[in-house]
């Protein structure tokens, strides 16, 4: 078989705004693109077992989105601690004005003044010793502080530039004397929100998932999220991303050798046939990930639980048992609950956004018709439900089908009140089918507590269950943990689909396909540097980070 020669190939690109409608575009007028360079393949003739070494035209090392040498940047500062009054106050310090910094602004206790103002003359300390120090005026020679200081010599420092971490008291005149003094030192500058982590990013330290690992470290507030974060920083969600790209790339490299070579002229049969089993295999693969139920998202952002039922059944009580606060107003009134009150909470490690709603009854108040109208919506984009229900209501008959029929077998259910049914033994409820469908069920009374300590250990293992929380292997980690995670998977999937409707006819259009899904994997690692990912992801961060 034949195919066109291949030397127009990587000019023609198809934007990957359309992945579906295919657009041609010419890399020479549209530069940056999409870099390729040429793969070299051995003369001799080439077998499957050959395959595995080829290099394809997509680079697997990262592409660094780097402008500036280290040498032409300035050097940033920041505080990199709270601001306010608290024991010590760290400033960093990064690029290559440290030496000159520490030559003019840090003076060791106890040792001889230095010749201030040249860092020529500068003894830079050992890196990664702290030592005891006192922090000067660089042009009056007034101390500002009596210190710490530590030194990270390029490239072994977080940044892989020299650092300085200037530890001081927190006080905000201490802080401010040491940032101002920081301002006068020719080449120094404050640094952006995020600058210290993107200049790590820049050197090829970090990858953007740790690099979003590590802004969810600073903000987990669960062991749940602190988990999941600290995998993601230490490199383990990369490894996996790196692994589906270049598992792309190898039948990326296998399709460009049909292109080369042509099938059954020099390389053997069935290569194609291989390249589409592969291709197959990582079809399934992703979309087993895409279909995670999005529990990597939802235990990073937070389990929305929803608490509906009709009036009075104790929802805001049980919000207040929860919250262990007066949060929500309790009153006998019903219909007291308008708005839906929205709480974060710690459940047993997780991250719950626990919602309190208005009762659902049929209304003519107006105000309160919007906030059952808000019930339902909140219920309705709720990750997990939880349906009260007083007991004795229940017993009665007297729970309405409207409220029923929002009971499905995910729903979980109080049946609250238990202290006002005379006997105390638990009652079956199995004469109302609607409940029985709920497969997680209680009885208990918020008010006396009764049942209440019960409830919580089921609640919380039942959420550590549905979110696969004590799963163990590292299969059950969740691969996706950010929308923008998924975007991209969404997108690689595609290009995959479209490969696979392809045939050999078609090998050079097919090519294209595997390095645009090869492409979309390495954004989510930022292999592929795209300036508008990147801004994104750190601009979140804050200054000092
Ligand atoms: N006897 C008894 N009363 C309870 C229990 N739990 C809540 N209550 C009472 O039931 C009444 C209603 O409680 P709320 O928590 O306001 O009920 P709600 O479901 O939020 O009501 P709305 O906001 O009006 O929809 C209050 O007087 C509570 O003290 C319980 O376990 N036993
Ligand atoms: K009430
Ligand atoms: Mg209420």
């Amino acid at each position: 078989m034949k195919f066109p020669a291949r030397h127009w190939s990587p000019n023609l690109i198809r934007t990957p705004a359309f992945p579906k409608h295919a657009r041609l575009i010419n890399t020479a007028t549209s530069p940056g693109r999409l870099a390729t360079r040429p793969v070299t393949l051995p003369s001799s003739s080439l077998s499957h077992s050959k395959i595995s070494t080829l290099k394809p035209t997509i680079s697997l090392r990262r592409a660094l989105p780097l402008t500036l040498s280290p040498s032409q940047r300035q050097t940033i500062y920041a505080l990199a601690t709270p601001p306010g009054k608290a024991g010590v106050a760290v400033i960093r310090v990064s690029g290559p004005a440290v030496p000159d910094v520490y030559a003019r602004i840090v003076r060791k206790v106890g040792g001889r003044m230095k010749d201030l103002g040249s860092s020529e003359t500068a003894n830079l300390p050992k890196p990664r010793v702290m030592e005891r120090a006192e922090i000067v005026d660089p042009d009056t020679g007034e101390v500002l502080d009596d210190g710490l200081i530590v030194y990270f010599a390029a490239p072994k420092s977080f940044t892989t530039e020299h650092v300085l971490e200037l530890h001081a008291h927190s006080g905000r005149a201490i802080i401010s004397s040491i940032l101002h003094s920081l301002s006068r030192i020719t080449g120094c500058r404050p640094a952006e929100p995020g600058e210290f982590t993107r200049r790590a990013f820049e050197s090829g330290r970090l990858d953007l998932t740790q690099v979003e690992g590590l802004k969810d470290l600073i903000d987990a507030e669960t062991s749940v999220q602190r988990k999941l974060a600290l995998r993601a920083a230490g490199g383990a969600i990369r490894k996996k991303y790196d692994d589906l790209r270049e598992r792309i790339i190898y039948c990326l490299a296998m399709v460009e050798a049909i292109i080369d070579f042509g099938e059954g002229e020099e390389i053997e049969d069935g290569v194609w046939e291989k390249a589409q089993e592969k291709v197959s295999e990582l079809q399934s693969e992703i979309t087993g990930h895409l279909h995670d139920g999005r529990r990597g998202e939802i235990l990073r952002n937070g389990i929305r639980l929803a608490i509906f039922g009709p009036p009075n059944a104790g929802k805001s009580s049980l919000l207040n048992f929860l919250a262990q606060r007066e949060a929500a107003i309790v009153t006998p009134l019903p219909g007291t609950t308008r708005d839906v009150l929205e709480i974060s909470l710690d459940i047993g490690g997780m991250p719950v956004i626990v919602a309190d709603t208005a009762g659902l009854r049929k209304t003519s108040d107006l105000v309160e018709s919007i906030g059952i109208e808000r019930a339902r919506a909140a219920v309705a984009s709720a990750d997990v439900s939880l349906c009260v229900l007083s007991l004795p209501d229940v017993l009665s008959g007297s729970v309405p089908s409207s409220i029923k029929e929002l009971i499905t077998p995910d729903t979980l259910l109080l049946l609250n009140k238990t202290d006002l049914v005379d006997d105390k033994q638990p009652k079956s409820t199995n004469h109302s089918s609607a409940l029985s469908t709920s497969e997680h069920q209680w009885q208990a009374s918020v008010n006396t507590g009764t049942g209440m300590k019960h409830f919580l250990d089921d609640f919380v293992q039942v959420l550590r269950d549905r979110f696969d929380i004590d799963g163990n292997g590292e299969d059950r980690e969740p691969l996706i943990t950010q929308a923008r995670h998924r975007i991209h998977l969404e997108n690689a999937l595609q290009y995959l689909d479209a490969f696979m409707m392809m045939g050999p006819e078609n090998v050079v259009f097919a090519a294209e396909e595997l390095r645009y899904a090869a492409q979309e994997v390495g954004k989510v690692s930022g292999a592929i540097g795209v300036e508008d990912i990147l801004d994104t992801v750190f601009k979140e961060f804050c200054i000092g980070k």
